[in-house]
């Protein structure tokens, strides 16, 4: 059963395309992790699931519904990027106000065990930390038993311990039945939680696949020498050439260098590091990166698919620079 569902949904701000035709299936029981750089389309697509915002073109669905019927809403649970928690009252009557609008929700002191916020129950929001904060608001999601939990960045913020705290609580909701589509900047948080993960960048979908699959894209790495003149070497995404060294992007940093010895190529001063997502959603969408981000791709072309998506399935990369 598709509890929530995006086809081709397109939202624009202005002259900003934030998401552009967009499918997105989210079924019962599933912990779908939505992954993606800044600017990506992440919260955009979230806010169109849970009805805060129309898309431009295209349908979303809650349920089955419109996302802004209050029946739907109400068997879900949100926490936002940003929260504001009225700063004078106690944590367990911040619980108490959301529970009073849900006809079963779970008993304050469940819930504050679950998030790891029972010794907080009486203190005031305004004087938690912000790690704190953030945990109460990720549990005020939970307060009443959604069928679907959406989550912009649950753990931003949050020091090692507490992140585990929050993820240990999301999987024990997901055990239960519960299904949760959470957003978040770090594969590794995506890895910790979901089996499935989609990858947005520049408000499209690139990739909509394993853990295991989207790693073998986003775990780009960079390998930087100084050489006079570079054959054309398989398994490299993207090159680039600055201040004399030239920089190759690859998911096979191993199988590069031995490439470039195997070819004779006379390097010096060879360096190998991972890349940030960011630069690795360079490299995977570079035939949109000419594209100012989240602005100027059109809407109407027959843009083809960008070549993470294809590649993803065959487990690796192969469009060359
Ligand atoms: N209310 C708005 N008005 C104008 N532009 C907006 C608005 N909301 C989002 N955008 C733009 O839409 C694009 C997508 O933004 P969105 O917040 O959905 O990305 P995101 O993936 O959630 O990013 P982040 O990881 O930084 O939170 C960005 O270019 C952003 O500047």
């Amino acid at each position: 059963m598709i509890l929530a569902r995006a086809d081709q949904a397109t939202r624009r701000y202005g002259d900003v395309l934030a998401l552009d035709r967009v499918d997105l299936d989210v079924r019962a029981g599933e912990l779908v992790g939505l992954l993606g750089p800044n600017g990506a389309g992440k919260s955009t697509l979230m806010n169109l699931l849970v009805g805060l915002r129309r898309p431009t073109s295209g349908r979303v669905e809650l349920f089955g519904g419109d996302p802004r019927d209050p029946a739907s809403r109400r068997q879900i649970g949100v926490t936002p990027q940003e929260t504001g928690l009225p700063g004078t009252l106690r944590v367990g009557e911040v619980v108490d106000f959301v529970s009073a609008h849900y006809p079963d929700p779970v008993p304050r002191g469940e819930l504050l065990e679950r998030f790891g916020l029972t010794a907080h129950a009486r203190r005031q929001t305004g004087g938690l930390s912000g790690g704190q904060r953030r945990r109460l608001a990720v549990a005020l999601a939970f307060v009443g038993r959604p069928r679907l939990v959406l989550l912009d960045e649950p753990t931003t913020g949050l020091d090692v311990e507490a992140r585990h705290t929050l993820w240990d609580a999301i999987r024990a909701f997901h055990d239960d039945g519960g299904t949760v589509l959470l957003t978040s900047h770090y594969l590794e948080e995506v890895e910790a939680l979901a089996r499935r993960v989609v990858v947005i960048g520049q408000g499209r979908v690139l990739a909509d696949d394993t853990v295991d699959a989207v790693r073998a894209v986003v775990g780009v790495r960079r390998v930087s020498l100084v050489a006079d003149d570079l054959p054309t070497l398989p398994g490299v995404v993207r090159t680039e050439r600055i201040d004399g060294r030239s920089h190759l992007l690859t998911t096979d940093a191993d199988q590069l260098v031995r490439d470039l010895v195997t070819a004779g190529v006379p390097f010096a001063d060879l360096e190998v590091r991972p890349t940030s997502l960011e630069e690795a959603f360079l490299a995977i969408t570079a035939e949109h990166a000419s594209a100012p981000t989240g602005s100027a791709t059109d809407d109407t072309s027959a843009a083809p698919r960008p070549p993470a998506t294809a590649s993803v399935a065959g487990g690796r990369p192969t469009t060359p620079a």
